[in-house]
């Protein structure tokens, strides 16, 4: 069992034992020499920063912010500015202006979970996990997932600035596995598919493969999928137990609460936080791709991979609205949402970054489509000339 002091513990000391140029951090929970990098580049702004110190948060509390650093797991006030901390973020620890050991500030994300909520007013996001470096959608052969579930899944996983993987599971279940495992790698065009059973060790040394020295690691996928037998198989033991910690509430009771940041050791880290596990954050938040899920098809048939869906030669969305198969007024409201999306991108800078990313796993996939014309096309004329080399031969 964990316990980890109060700030209230005259214990607490951020003194920093580096060489003075190098931070020192909480290598368990994700610190890297390119998360070194990252605090070297954003150096604390306010008052004392002589003893500040790398922390990355593990979970958020009502009045604290729980955080790992590299003398333990701390329970401290929230910083009185910048941005508000998520489970996941780097922050730098220090003295608040009160003189409490405190989070002082949160640093730059480079990847955040969010639910939006675009339908509504005020769209402030609320960001439930951030620096997540890898978003494994997991699918279990006894249960595949419907039809383009998958493929939305991956693009919101794409939008998160993460990289998705796709993680099939219970494969030892063998007369189901070979169909499912075609399907998904079709669905998951230009992700990696691992398949694994955690029952009998399969695919795990793959797995571990596709999980970087310190990355942070989010599972998706639904209840029963195999989730937490596989975390148990990865970390090899019981996360059950070793994932909670001991709260103290400053009044001497304890409470048993879970972390949902937890080191996998190899410095891995998994992100376990409840709203972040389910696909219900995805069905959620993206409530666009549910309603217009099926415009991308449409995008897909046109001419140019870059249209713009207004006059270009070889539009689907316009012929679909010529033909009416596709209502204006539906196609109308999408726009509308668009650009709203577009100004609320603007607002958010971690918004607009996910918007790049979209924009550039479009690109991958349209690169991956061009790249499948292109092969069918060489097959075409390779079978053209066979057909006229034949033809020849016979005169
Ligand atoms: N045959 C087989 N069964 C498995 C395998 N992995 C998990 N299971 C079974 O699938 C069931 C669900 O596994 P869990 O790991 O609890 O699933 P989960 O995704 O964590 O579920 P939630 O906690 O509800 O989100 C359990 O009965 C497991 O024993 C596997 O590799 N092979
Ligand atoms: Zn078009």
């Amino acid at each position: 069992m964990n316990t980890y002091a109060s700030s209230s513990d005259p214990k607490t000391s951020f003194s920093n034992a580096a060489d003075g140029n190098r931070p020192e951090g909480p290598t368990d929970y994700g610190y890297t020499e390119r998360t070194a990098e990252l605090f070297r580049a954003n150096p604390a702004r306010d008052g004392d920063t002589s003893d500040n110190t790398p922390g990355r948060v593990v979970r958020l509390d009502r009045n604290r912010v729980l955080v790992a650093s590299n003398t333990g797991l701390l329970h401290l006030p929230y910083p009185g500015h910048g941005l508000v901390p998520a489970t996941g973020d780097w922050v730098w620890l220090g003295h608040n202006r009160a003189g409490e050991p405190s989070v002082v500030e949160v640093l730059p994300r480079h990847s955040a979970l969010s639910r939006k909520r675009a339908f509504e007013a005020s769209s402030e996001e609320q960001i439930l996990g951030s620096n997540i470096d890898i978003v494994a959608v997991v699918v279990p052969v006894d249960r595949p997932l419907t039809h383009n579930r998958l493929e939305r899944t991956l693009v919101a996983a794409w939008d998160s600035g993460a990289t998705p993987l796709v993680v099939i599971t219970k494969a030892d279940l063998a007369d189901l596995a070979d169909d499912v495992v075609g399907e998904v790698i079709l669905q998951a065009a230009g992700v990696e598919v691992v398949t694994t059973s955690a029952e009998q060790g399969d695919g795990l040394e793959e797995l571990r493969q596709h999980i970087p020295n310190g990355a942070t690691l989010v599972l998706l996928g639904p209840s029963g999928a195999g989730k937490s037998t596989l975390i148990n198989a990865l970390a090899g033991r019981d996360l059950q137990e070793t994932g909670e910690v001991r709260a103290g509430d400053g009044k001497g009771r304890h409470t048993t609460t879970s972390r949902e940041l937890v080191p996998l050791g190899g410095g891995a880290v998994l992100m376990d936080t409840p709203g972040v596990r389910g696909f219900g954050l995805f069905d959620a938040e993206e409530g666009m791709e549910e309603m217009f899920g099926d415009l991308e098809g449409l995008f897909a048939r046109c001419r140019f991979a870059d249209c713009s869906h207004q006059a270009e030669p070889g539009c689907a969305v316009q012929e679909a609205l010529a033909d009416e198969s596709l209502d204006a007024r539906r196609w109308g409201s999408y726009l509308k949402l668009q650009r709203e999306q577009a100004a609320l991108n603007r607002k958010h800078d971690a918004a607009a970054r996910r918007a790049y990313q979209r924009e550039w796993h479009q690109k991958v996939m349209s690169a991956d489509r061009g790249q499948r014309a292109a092969e069918r096309h060489r097959h075409d004329q390779a079978e053209e000339r066979a057909a006229k080399g034949g033809k020849r031969r016979k005169r």
